[in-house]
């Protein structure tokens, strides 16, 4: 998070297209080589996937390897099902800053940093660190980290239930198009909310703000939504493509959501919601 600010504060970017309308900059680059530093030096030969491409140039300055490790949460009862796991089993997803349209234009509090953890293709462990949280004001530290972890829990913020007897759902800012829009009509809501970043949304969804993320594209990749699925999912809610169906985080994967995201906050009916979207837009997202 302290690269990121820094990155922005310094001023120079370097932004790279890497593709239409999908941009990469200093700091999504140097945000990846120093989460990719810290857990390989840790764990030499875990399998980590980031967004910014393979871990190639782990070469960074010694401040920037993580060490230290949170206590508190290390100080946890490791549910049962995670006790007999093995290094092959898991994947890491690395999304080193979600929302990199939004951190250019300036809308800060939109970027999160994501590192989600899949045991045997499911994501059960997620990090969401908010680099800008409370960043305007003048008497608390930038920033902020929540995790989850399926079985036991979340922590790192206080979960809030999502709006009652009503629809408001969260969608992309930066990349919608017709279909996604078709889906978003098909849905009757009460309110739109238009926000950057996958790891964002979710929060908005776990904060009491929306009911539903609504994705009808593929756009989205796993380092997208390892993280925020399971953080979403050890709080009780879902986040599935746009049929229901599970995506897979096992590293052989495609990275592309083909299927689109659905999520829907703790409480809420996700099959009920799904089945609003006609078939003729499921059927595009195959
Ligand atoms: N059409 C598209 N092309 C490239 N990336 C896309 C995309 N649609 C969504 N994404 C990626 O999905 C994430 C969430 O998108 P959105 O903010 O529009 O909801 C962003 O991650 P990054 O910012 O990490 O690249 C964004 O780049
Ligand atoms: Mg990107
Ligand atoms: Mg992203
Ligand atoms: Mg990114």
């Amino acid at each position: 998070g302290k690269i990121i600010r820094d990155v922005m504060s310094r001023g120079e970017l370097g932004i790279i297209e890497k593709g239409k309308n999908d941009l990469q900059t200093e700091a999504d680059r140097s945000a990846q080589r120093c989460i990719m530093a810290s857990l390989l030096n840790q764990f030499p030969t875990l399998n980590i996937i980031g967004e910014e491409g393979p871990p190639s140039n782990c070469e960074v300055p010694s401040d920037w390897v993580v060490t230290d490790a949170d206590t508190s949460v290390l100080g946890m009862e490791c549910p049962n099902e995670y006790l007999q796991v093995s290094d092959e089993d898991i994947v890491v997803w690395v999304d080193p800053l979600d929302g990199t349209s939004e951190y250019t234009q300036g809308l800060l509090e939109h970027v999160t940093v994501l590192i989600g953890i899949s045991v045997k293709g499911k994501a059960v462990g997620g990090i969401i660190h908010q680099p800008y949280f409370n960043y305007k004001s003048n008497d608390a530290l930038p920033g902020r980290t929540m995790w989850g972890l399926v079985g036991l829990g979340v922590g790192g913020f206080t979960p809030v239930d999502p709006p009652k007897n009503q629809l408001i759902v969260t969608t992309t800012r930066s990349h919608s198009d017709g279909l996604v829009q078709k889906a978003l009509d098909a849905l009757s809501t009460n309110e739109i909310i238009k926000v950057g970043g996958a790891g964002y949304k979710v929060l908005l969804l776990m904060e009491g703000k929306a009911n539903a993320y609504v994705f009808a594209s593929r756009g989205c990749k796993k380092w997208d939504t390892c993280a925020p699925e399971a953080i979403l999912t050890a709080l009780g809610g879902q986040l599935t493509d746009i049929r229901g169906e599970k995506y897979s985080y096992d590293k052989d994967v495609t990275f592309p959501n083909v299927g689109g995201v659905f999520a829907t906050a703790k409480g809420e009916d996700h099959k009920f919601l799904i089945n609003k979207i006609p078939s003729d837009i499921r059927d595009v997202l195959i």
